[in-house]
C-alpha cells in the first residue's frame, strides 16, 4: 500500500496520527465527465464525448467502490461499449498490480505491471493515492475520473445510445431523496466500515462503530415499509449500499471489527441484500474469492498473518420476502 509523490511510488500506510486515530479518506483527484455531446460539465474545463469503444475501466473485484461501476456496466448493458481490466486482489507494497492470475486480467491496454503506471501515464508528476476504479480514455490516453459516485452517474445516462436507455437509476423526480439517503449511507456505512476498520485508537473506532450501527438500524426501519431505499423504485442509492452490504458478513464483521450485528441478523436488510443480489446480472459481478483474499491478505497492519477465513455461508440465492412490496 502506498501512494505517488511527484510521480514516484512510495510505500506508505494511511497516516492517522494527525487525526486522533481516525481514518480520513482523501477526495478523488480526477473528476472530469463523459457527456453525450462532449461538453465539459460539473464546473470542469475538459469535456469527454461518449463513444463506444473509447473508454476503459480499471477495477478491482474486491473493491466496493469499483464494484458499483461494474454493476452499472452490466445492468446498463455496456459490456461491449466499455472495456475492463481487473487488477490482482492482493494490494501489497506496490499497491494494486496487474499480476494476471486467479481471475485478474492484467492491464489489457498497455501491459503495465502496476496501476500506479496508469496514473503516471496520465500525469507523470501526479501526487496522491492510486485507487480503483479508474475511468480511462483510450483516445486521449488519460484518466477521466477516479471517483466511483460520478462514474456511475456517467454510465447511467451518457452511453444510452449503445446501452439500455430504459434503465435510469437517478431519475429527476427522485434525485433529492436519493441524495438524502446517500448522505446517510456514505459517511456512516460505505465509508463507516473503513472508519471502524482503519481506526488506530479506541475512541475513533467507537465513534465509527456507533455511527455505522445507528445508520444500519435506520435503514432496517426504512426497509420494513418499502422494497428499496427510495420507495419501491430501484435506484442508485440501493447499488451504493449493496456493495457494502454484500461484503459485510464475510469481511467487515471480522476484519474491520463491525460486529455488533451481522446483516444476516437484520430481517429486512438480509432479505433486501438477497433481492438485490438476485437482480439478473448482479451475482456475476460479486467475487468472494477476490473480496476476502484482498482485505484479509492485504491489510497487514490489521491481519499480519494474511490468513483468510473460510466462512461464512452466505445463501444469497435463497428466497427473499421483498416482492410483497411490488415495484414502482
Ligand atoms: N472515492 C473513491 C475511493 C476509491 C478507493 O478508495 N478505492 C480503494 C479500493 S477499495 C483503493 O484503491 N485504495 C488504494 C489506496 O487507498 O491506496 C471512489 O469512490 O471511487
Amino acid at each position: 500500500m502506498g501512494l505517488l509523490v511527484d510521480g514516484k511510488w512510495v510505500d506508505r500506510w494511511y497516516d492517522t496520527k494527525t487525526s486522533g486515530g481516525r481514518f480520513v479518506r482523501q477526495d478523488a483527484v480526477w473528476r472530469d465527465w463523459v457527456t453525450v455531446d462532449g461538453e465539459a460539465t460539473g464546473g470542469r474545463e475538459r469535456g469527454f464525448r461518449a463513444q463506444p469503444g473509447r473508454y476503459h475501466l480499471y477495477v478491482s473485484l474486491a473493491c466496493p467502490w469499483a464494484h458499483r461501476t461494474l454493476i452499472y456496466r452490466k445492468l446498463k448493458k455496456l459490456e461491449d461499449v466499455i472495456s475492463v481490466s481487473v487488477v490482482h486482489f492482493h494490494m501489497g507494497e506496490d499497491g494494486w498490480t496487474f499480476l494476471a492470475e486467479d481471475g485478474a486480467t492484467g492491464d489489457t491496454l498497455y501491459g503495465s505491471g502496476f496501476l500506479h503506471q496508469i496514473y503516471t501515464r496520465a500525469d507523470p508528476a501526479y501526487s496522491g493515492r492510486v485507487t480503483v476504479p479508474v475511468l480511462w480514455d483510450k483516445q486521449e490516453q488519460t484518466i477521466v475520473s477516479n471517483e466511483s459516485s460520478e462514474i456511475i452517474r456517467m454510465l447511467n445516462t451518457a452511453f444510452d445510445e449503445w446501452g439500455d436507455a430504459s434503465l435510469d437509476f437517478y431519475p429527476e423526480a427522485l434525485r433529492a431523496e436519493i441524495d438524502a439517503v446517500n448522505a446517510l449511507v456514505y459517511p456512516a456505512i460505505n465509508n463507516g466500515v473503513y472508519r471502524a476498520g482503519f481506526a488506530t485508537t479506541q475512541d475513533a473506532y467507537a465513534e465509527a462503530f456507533g455511527d455505522l450501527f445507528s445508520a444500519l438500524d435506520q435503514i432496517e426501519g426504512r426497509l420494513s415499509a418499502q422494497r428499496y431505499l427510495v420507495g419501491n423504485a430501484l435506484t442508485e442509492a440501493d447499488w451504493r449500499l449493496f456493495t457494502t452490504l454484500v461484503r459485510f458478513d464475510p469481511v467487515y464483521v471480522g476484519h474491520f471489527k463491525c460486529n455488533l450485528r451481522r446483516i444476516a441478523d437484520y430481517p429486512n436488510l438480509s432479505n433486501y441484500l438477497r433481492d438485490l443480489y438476485q437482480v439478473p446480472g448482479v451475482a456475476e459481478t460479486v467475487d468472494f474469492h477476490h473480496i476476502k483474499s484482498h482485505y484479509y491478505g492485504s491489510h497487514k497492519t490489521i491481519n499480519p498473518t494474511g490468513v483468510v477465513p473460510i466462512g461464512p455461508e452466505m445463501h444469497l440465492e435463497a428466497a427473499h420476502d421483498r416482492a410483497r412490496f411490488g415495484t414502482a
